[in-house]
């Protein structure tokens, strides 16, 4: 076995995948003159938010989308924002809507992605995207889960089988990620804060997806050698870098393939978010 583990590039992955979409956006505008339209709704002034919006913003339209963003005060009301998704669920123009997470406090958050219409609904976090992806069934996907079934598939062609251990049981990513591995017939595990020896549940894995939200949490001795790590985890640490939930250092020298943080899931969370705007519009207006 190498001595270090196979680096998953998501920033090349991304890279080629919104090409991919691009191609495909600038056929359908040649052959029926129409754009798919990509609406992002932030609301408040999250410093980070305002980042991943503007990259979705411009992503989308480098890519030949119709791409707007909705910039709204903190101050804006459920209500407000309820009325804002209303026009946009009534515009028939806009194949994508996506509202950027976490929300101000005094917005509640169910309440406003129960509002999206489902078919526009391409961050998959309505309850009825949730429910076709449990039952094994086509809907519109979580943007990073997808991103990481990608990423997964490209070190390992062949899933079914396997072991695969998930750690964190959020809806954005953990509940789904668990979904797509067991469609891809792997057998699952949910870890989570209360998962007694997570470091023994974790040795089992041949597939680590590590989603908790916390720095270097997971340690290299918890790897099985030769496993995939799937790192989904952005960390600022106190002195401004960002890292992992995986200890990189120590887990390349067990893992067979890695992803890094920075440039492994996260860029594939947008260029999925294209995947998922093209699959809205195809879906609505064939
Ligand atoms: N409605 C949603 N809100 C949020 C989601 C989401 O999928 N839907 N995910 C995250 C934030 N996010 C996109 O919205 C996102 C996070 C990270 C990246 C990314 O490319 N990260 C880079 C590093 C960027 C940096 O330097 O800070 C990387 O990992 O290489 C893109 C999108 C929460 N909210």
């Amino acid at each position: 076995m190498p001595d270090q583990a196979r680096i998953i590039d998501g920033k090349a992955a991304a890279a080629a995948l919104r090409a991919e979409i691009g191609r495909e956006v600038a056929a359908i505008k040649a052959e029926r003159g129409l754009v798919p339209g990509l609406h992002v709704v932030l609301v408040g002034e999250d410093p980070a938010s305002r980042v991943y919006v503007a990259s979705k913003e411009k992503l989308a339209a480098e890519i030949g989308m119709n791409s707007v963003a909705h910039r709204l005060p903190a101050e804006t009301s459920e209500a407000e924002l309820l009325a804002k998704i209303a026009s946009l669920n009534a515009d028939d123009t806009v194949d994508g809507i996506l509202v950027q997470l976490p929300l101000p406090r005094h917005i509640d958050t169910g309440t406003i992605i129960d509002a999206i219409d489902p078919a526009k609904d391409v961050d998959g976090l309505h309850p009825i995207n949730a429910g076709k992806l449990a039952g094994g069934k086509n809907g519109l996907v979580p943007c990073t889960p997808l991103g990481c079934m990608l990423l997964l598939r490209q070190a390992l062609p062949a899933l079914s089988g396997l072991e695969a251990v998930v750690i964190g049981r959020s809806e954005l990513v953990g509940r789904p990620v668990a979904q797509l591995l067991l469609q891809a017939d792997c057998t699952v595990t949910i870890a989570h804060s209360r998962t007694r020896d997570l470091a023994a549940v974790v040795r089992r894995a041949d597939i680590v997806v590590a989603a908790v939200g916390r720095p270097h949490f997971v340690r290299g001795d918890w790897i099985k050698p030769g496993a995939a790590v799937i790192d989904v985890g952005i960390n600022r640490t106190p002195d401004g870098k960002l890292v992992g939930d995986v200890d990189f250092a120590e887990a390349i020298h067990v893992a067979g393939a890695i992803t890094p943080v920075p440039g492994g899931v996260g860029p594939m969370t947008i260029a999925c978010l294209l995947r998922n705007t093209l699959t809205a519009f195809r879906a609505r207006r064939g």
